[in-house]
């Protein structure tokens, strides 16, 4: 066997598969087959090593990937092992511990739940914005999201408020830690989590309880983790953690680390020698997927950096076509040739290739807009990574916020976003008071809710109001509170003499043997939300037999609208422990009979049993009256939202047929990130290039390559941050297998202004050997300039749009456009001649290694870089290059509020600070 796993792998790869003991570094350069050494690797361990498969955690950085990863897996080992590796996703594996775990570090009772909600960006933010109210700051003065990612950072390097305030050196800083003050405060009374906490709680978790850890470690004996240049604190703290064993084997690339805004620390990958010397490193150099000429050109690039440990990536696929150059006239242009080159592509491609795939790369979502309308031109179909995700439609995050409420009503956002959508009543007024009550009792926003109704602390109709959506959630938690009931039975009498033994994700069996221990004291608050999802509806005449006997205060306080919907009239736990197991004794006689009289009638829902999560949805949708309100709207906007939530049912009927529960289902919903959506069978791709980590294309577009956009302006001035850019032209570049364009416009309209500035070529471009480019036949150029250098505004050239007669596409289809136009001077584009003379200017302006070539010229008027200036309409900025001397000397500054300019030096007017 083990000869058939290293079948077909180079002796780095074999080495890679076979080292299983101790610690590895695995340094697998872009297209090196890490994917594949990892799933041998685990497939060698089960198979060779006899190791149980369960006793494997690989951690990846999609969950795409984890199930990439997990089919890869099955299909080496020919679904050979019952039980399974863990393949996740750091966040995902860390949901499922705090979902098993995390009352180990309740104190006294308090501390949050099993049930805990997650948060999202826009419940992140709408807690922030309350922050901010409440210590009456102008949103407009401090933006939500600039509080929200300074906490983020704050939280990613795990400083908590109070250190933040002592470390704060301004005012707007202090602001800052007192915002995180509240956010965490706000966050622990609605028993949520936002993603961040999800890996700091679960660290704080393994630390605190030796208990939790020493099982944990006891059942991962191997730990492997992917991307793992891309790990911050947190993540380093779990590897630690997790690996005490030492068995750890973390696989990356140095060069691919593009998430340090994430709180990614490279440092992890460039030290993993000094945590564990013993580490042995295996460097993966043959990179199977590019051609030399991609291969070099990436490398050039990569190479400027200092931060790297440097490796020799190898191709056997010589030569290739070289990197093709488009030089647009602006940002439409730009559009337009991708749009042409792709229809071609795919059109000859066709005839050759099997499935022809291509790809188009942006650094900034919103550069996607004028490729799609240029692709929508041209008929060709697109796939768009990162767009608006279907989790994320209002109408789905309004059901969503209600199955969060019934999962966890104490989850104020969910709350304050469904408690009047759609309108019932429930005022602005009538929350702030709410808000009150909470603020000033410490209640969370549904206890408050309790009080008021209760203390009758509002005017009636808002009581009224209050009451009904109360009731509505309550009616709902108890449609499913009898699953609980159920497998607490069934578990009670279950419990393993060591809970070890049965350790498990993801089994709703276990789930609620861990309730168990707190079902007394919590039965009223801590509702089990796990599903049963195997049963139908029963027959309607069962309901006055059985709802009798498992009345609960719920439904006798509440009327019958839950009956009214699900027929069986369902469990609801009492207080006592004692209580509670006679009850469930008594409810699972009652089954026992009913069990037996119903076996032969499988294809209905046991009475009592709880509702299945698609009827849950349908309950909630038509009881909260959302349904009817778009029906009422009747508009074809308000259809469509009706669909939406008909697909949200069948989204929740699969994840029942895949047996998951409430939490797996809102869980998968508030983890889907962007590359998930990632579909291999579309032939066009548009994504940003953090999304295209990992991936692969035939045809690869790296647009908008133009200083300011790529690199981003905000990196502009740091060393560090432009190291971060230039690894992530890196990684797009390597997802190129057969041809790499890249291209830029000269003018690019930015923040919807009136007219469309010129620009610079990146940098980038300029690290790539120029004999390895081919111009592909830019407009305009060779007028004694490179990348528009002396082609902006101020010189009225004309740019190029759709409107422009000889840029417009000739017609339908069969348009030919770009490649054969006239290039330099007049000279055919891609001639020998105009690449020479385009390179040639370029090298002039720049030369060969800008960084350390560009002789910095001397200005009369001291206009150097990093010197600080005014101009009157940009503002204050800094000088970051200067080109050419006397009156045409252009200076490029970067301005605090307008980004990067190049102004001609004796108009601009600019002023040394
Ligand atoms: N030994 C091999 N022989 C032939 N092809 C291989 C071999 N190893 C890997 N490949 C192929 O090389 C390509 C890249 O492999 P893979 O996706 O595993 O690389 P990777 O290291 O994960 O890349 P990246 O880090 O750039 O995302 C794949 O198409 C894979 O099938």
């Amino acid at each position: 066997m083990a000869s058939k796993l290293l079948e077909k792998m180079n002796p780095q790869q074999q080495d890679g598969i076979v080292s299983v003991d101790g610690p590895v570094l695995l340094l697998a350069g872009a297209g090196s087959g890490k994917t594949r050494v990892i799933t041998h690797r685990i497939a060698y361990l089960i198979e060779e090593r006899g190791v149980p498969a369960d006793s494997i955690l690989a951690v990846t950085f999609t969950n795409k990937a984890a199930k990439e990863m997990e089919e890869r897996v099955e299909k080496i080992m020919g679904h050979s092992s019952l039980a399974k590796p863990t393949l996740a996703t750091f966040h995902s594996f860390c949901v499922r511990v705090l979902r098993r775990d995390i009352e180990a570090m309740r104190v006294n009772g308090v501390g949050l739940t099993r049930t805990f909600a997650i948060y999202d960006e826009t419940d992140q933010q709408a807690v922030v914005k309350t922050a901010l109210k409440r210590l009456g700051i102008d949103d407009k003065q401090l933006k939500p999201r600039v509080a929200l990612g300074r906490i983020s950072w704050a939280k990613n390097h795990m400083i908590d408020p109070q250190e933040y305030f002592l470390a704060s050196t301004n005012p707007l800083e202090e602001k800052i830690a007192h915002i995180f003050e509240i956010y965490r405060k706000e966050l622990f009374k609605a028993n949520a989590l936002d993603f961040d906490d999800l890996l700091l709680e679960t660290v704080r978790l393994l630390k605190s309880s030796s208990e939790v850890r020493d099982r944990y470690n006891r059942r991962y004996k191997y730990l492997l983790i992917d991307e793992y240049q891309d790990t911050n604190r947190p993540q380093y703290e779990l590897m630690k953690l997790l690996g005490s064993h030492g068995n750890v084997c973390v696989v990356g690339d140095e060069d691919q680390s593009i998430y340090s805004w994430r709180g990614a620390d490279i440092r992890n990958i460039l030290e993993f020698e000094k945590d564990f010397p013993e580490a042995k490193t295996i460097r993966l150099e043959q990179n199977y997927r590019s051609t030399q000429n991609i291969l070099e050109g990436a490398g050039a690039v990569v190479a400027q950096n200092t931060q790297r440990k440097g490796k020799n990536l190898w191709t056997a696929r010589e030569g290739g076509s070289l990197i093709g150059y488009y030089e647009a006239s602006d940002g439409e242009n730009e559009a337009i040739f991708i749009a042409d080159r792709i229809h071609k592509y795919l059109r000859t491609a066709g005839e050759t290739e099997e499935a022809p795939r291509c790809a188009v790369l942006y650094r900034t979502n919103s550069q996607s807009r004028l490729v799609e309308e240029a692709l929508r031109r041209y008929q060709i179909q697109y796939h768009m990574v990162g767009g608006f995700s279907f989790y994320d439609r209002s109408e789905v995050k309004d059901i969503l916020s209600y199955l969060k409420l019934v999962q966890n009503p104490h989850d104020s956002i969910a709350l304050g976003r469904v408690v009047n959508s759609p309108t019932r009543g429930i005022g602005k007024t009538t929350m702030e008071v709410i808000e009150r009550i909470a603020l000033t009792t410490g209640m969370s926003s549904w206890d408050a809710i309790g009080k008021a109704v209760e203390d009758r602390l509002l005017p009636q109709r808002a009581l009224i109001a209050l009451e009904g959506f109360k009731r509505l959630i309550e009616d709902a938690r108890a449609m499913i509170g009898a699953s609980f009931a159920e497998k607490l039975l069934e578990d009670v009498g279950a419990i393993p003499e060591d809970a070890d033994t049965s350790f498990g994700f993801g089994d709703a069996e276990e789930e609620s043997l861990a309730l168990a221990a707190g079902a007394a004291e919590e039965a009223d608050n801590t509702f089990d939300t796990s599903f049963n999802f195997n049963f139908d509806f029963g027959p309607s005449e069962e309901v006055s037999t059985i709802a009798p006997e498992n009345a609960t205060d719920t439904d006798a306080a509440h009327g019958i609208d839950a009956i009214a919907f699900n027929p069986f009239a369902p469990v609801v736990l009492k207080k006592s422990a004692a209580d509670t197991r006679k009850q469930l004794l008594e409810a699972k006689e009652i089954e026992n009979t009913r069990d037996r009289a119903e076996a032969e009638r499988p294809a209905f829902r046991k009475p009592g049993d709880p509702a299945t999560l698609p009827e849950l949805i349908k309950f909630l949708n038509d009881r909260s009256g959302y349904i009817r309100a778009l029906e009422d709207e009747a508009t074809p906007e308000s259809f469509s939202r009706i669909e939406n939530l008909k697909e949200l049912a069948n989204a929740a009927q699969d994840a029942q047929e895949r047996g998951e529960t409430l939490h797996e289902f809102l869980d998968h919903a508030a983890l889907v990130s962007d590359a998930d959506q990632y579909s291999a069978d579309a032939r066009v791709t548009l994504m940003t290039l953090h999304a295209a980590k990992g991936l692969e294309f035939p045809l690869v577009f790296l647009t908008g390559m133009e200083e300011g956009l790529f690199p981003h302006s905000r990196t502009l001035t740091d060393p560090t941050g432009l190291e971060e850019e230039r690894r992530l032209c890196y990684v797009g570049m390597t997802r190129a297998m057969d041809t790499l364009v890249m291209t830029r416009a000269r003018y690019r309209r930015r923040y919807g202004s009136d007219m469309p500035e010129s620009s610079m070529a990146s940098r980038f471009l300029e690290e790539v050997p120029t004999r390895l480019v081919e111009d592909l036949g830019s407009p305009g150029m060779g007028m004694g300039s490179a990348y528009g250098a002396r082609r902006g505004n101020e010189d009225g050239e004309r740019h190029y749009s759709y409107e422009d007669e000889d840029q417009r596409p000739s017609s339908g289809l069969s348009r030919s456009y770009g490649s054969n136009r006239a290039g330099i001077g007049g000279k055919p584009a891609g001639s020998i001649d105009n690449v020479a003379n385009f390179f040639a200017a370029r090298g002039q302006k720049f030369g060969g290694k800008p960084k350390l070539a560009v002789p910095e010229q001397t200005g009369k008027t001291g206009l150097q870089k990093s010197v600080r200036v005014r101009h009157p309409k940009y503002g204050e900025g800094m000088v970051v290059q200067r080109e050419g001397d006397g009156d045409d000397a252009k200076i490029t500054v970067q301005f605090h509020q307008h980004g990067v300019k190049k102004l001609v030096e004796k108009f601009a007017q600019l002023q040394i600070l």
